[in-house]
């Protein structure tokens, strides 16, 4: 018996209300009507539900308020749910979204897909019957940051494992897609300026195996992709430190002017940019403007963190010269926390990392106006070991359980860093023992689900013994959808 679906949502939303004795069916003479702005919202519902319904689901233009199939409105919505939440209306012969932004609509088509059997989300013709409880659900996030990185250095994973993951991340109302394109052992993207840093900083991984890059064209296919899920993509190049692959590729980033060999260990913390070269700065510029262009959202990461072997002053300096270049091009600088030290920028965004529950460094921006973006190692790493018996992912920040991930509170975690300085939440994901898309799919899922409940869920409903039955009635859906999943015995797979 499938679980009651009101009963099954992740993340869970601000209200929900039944209608009892209510139940919609789609049918093949179901019609999916939208607002016009809002019409590849429809497509994509319609892309979602064809497949495994084996019904036409037409997508036309709403003409006021339909009485009959799904409609995807842009105007009615209460005020609570600004501009990311929605309202979704369940009746016997309607469905109505509610919303005053397409995101508000897609979020709230990602609940209706919820509502639906999990086999709608099978790719292959299903049998009916295709139900949706009676409900009334007003809902909107906590946080307006709801992220997920993705490190592609460390192991290069092509263009259509990086879609698979944004589709996944699309499902749980994730709205921040944090590409890590460069690290010690990996270049990932063409600069044309430096074309060495993709065909030779690009050439290999940890372990030695062929690396790889993306093209530009392949870069902007991911960012495209991901705006089609209304998923925003911020390129991350780390600087100063973690740059050997740069600086393996072009002898004169290095301060005495040989090229180190690529590497293909785990090490971090040896690498550094020469600060006092100028043509580090040059190196800086283009590498900013050409990802920049390429990049529509508002946020590049300058990464900033381990950079051990760049002395304080360096790092400084460092600092002083990258961080405009990165306002000259337009965007807002987000960076691992240790970099928000050098900047009384009240823009820049901090990346809290740290395992501890106080950080003086965040605690000081915070005063001055900062906020921050909350990935506590020991809480919302992805590549952190389950259990001791995980067979991927490090345990540095120590173990990470399902509970784990679900058992802190964003807004309260850091001292001095209140609620109100909260800009959201991310879940990294870095790959050093990650190869495949698989792999990533075992440490992502079902911990993801925890991060993005956190992220998007009133305080007020946040528990774990009820998360944990909503969190399992997902593994239907994840089993149909073919990923593979990690079956924590914390949580009551159906
Ligand atoms: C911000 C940050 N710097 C380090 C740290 O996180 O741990 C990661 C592994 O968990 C590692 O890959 C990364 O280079």
């Amino acid at each position: 018996q499938a679980a009651e679906p009101l009963q099954s949502l992740v993340p869970v939303p601000v209200s929900v209300q039944a209608r009892s004795g209510v139940t919609h069916t789609l049918t093949a003479a179901t019609k999916i009507y939208t607002a016009p702005a809002a019409r590849d919202v429809g497509t994509f519902l319609a892309g979602v539900l064809r497949p495994s319904t084996g019904y036409a689901l037409p997508v036309s233009d709403a003409t006021g308020t339909p009485a009959d199939g799904i409609s995807l409105l842009l105007s009615g919505a209460p005020g609570t749910v600004g501009d990311q939440g929605y309202q979704l209306d369940v009746a016997a012969n309607s469905i109505v979204l509610r919303a005053n932004t397409s995101e508000g609509l897609f979020t709230g088509v990602q609940t209706l897909r919820q509502l639906l059997p999990a086999k709608v989300e099978s790719t292959t013709a299903q049998t009916g019957p295709w139900t949706v409880p009676g409900t009334v659900i007003v809902d909107y996030p906590r946080f307006s940051y709801r992220g997920a990185m993705l490190d592609v250095a460390r192991h290069f994973h092509p263009v259509s494992t990086v879609k698979r993951y944004i589709d996944q991340l699309a499902l749980y109302k994730i709205n921040y897609f944090h590409l890590h394109l460069s690290d010690d052992q990996g270049w990932r993207i063409v600069v044309d300026s430096w074309p060495r840093l993709a065909t030779y900083g690009g050439s290999t991984q940890v372990g030695g195996g062929p690396g790889g890059y993306y093209t530009k064209a392949q870069y902007s296919e991911i960012v495209q992709y991901a705006a089609s899920r209304k998923i925003t993509v911020i390129p991350e190049i780390d600087m100063p430190g973690h740059t050997n692959a740069a600086q393996a590729s072009y002898a004169e980033l290095n301060c005495n002017g040989q090229a180190p060999p690529l590497r293909t260990d785990i090490e971090v913390g040896y690498s550094s940019l020469c600060v006092n070269k100028e043509i580090t700065y040059q190196f800086v510029e283009d590498v900013v403007r050409e990802i920049a262009a390429l990049t529509p959202g508002p946020y590049f990461h300058i990464g900033g963190d381990e950079a051990h072997a760049t002395s304080d002053a360096d790092y400084q300096t460092f600092m002083n010269r990258a961080l405009p270049i990165v306002k000259k091009y337009g965007k807002t600088v987000l960076g691992w926390h240790e970099f928000v030290k050098t900047t009384t920028d009240t823009t820049a965004i901090p990346q809290y990392w740290g395992t501890s529950t106080s950080n003086a460094t965040v605690q000081a921006a915070v005063a001055r106006g900062n906020k921050v973006i909350m990935s506590p190692a020991n809480k919302a790493y992805l590549d952190m070991k389950y259990n001791s018996s995980t067979p991927l992912g490090l345990s540095w920040a120590g173990l990470i359980e399902v509970q784990t991930a679900y058992e802190w509170n964003p807004g309260t975690h850091l001292s001095g860093v209140p609620e109100s300085a909260v800009r959201g939440v991310e879940a990294p994901l870095w790959t050093e023992t990650l190869v495949t898309g698989r792999d990533i799919e075992f440490m992502a899922f079902p911990r993801l689900g925890a991060i993005a409940e956190l992220a998007w869920s009133p305080w007020s409903t946040h528990n774990w013994d009820q998360f944990k039955v909503r969190l399992g009635n997902q593994g239907p859906r994840w089993t149909t959808m073919g990923i593979n999943f990690y079956r924590s015995t914390q949580v009551p797979w159906d």
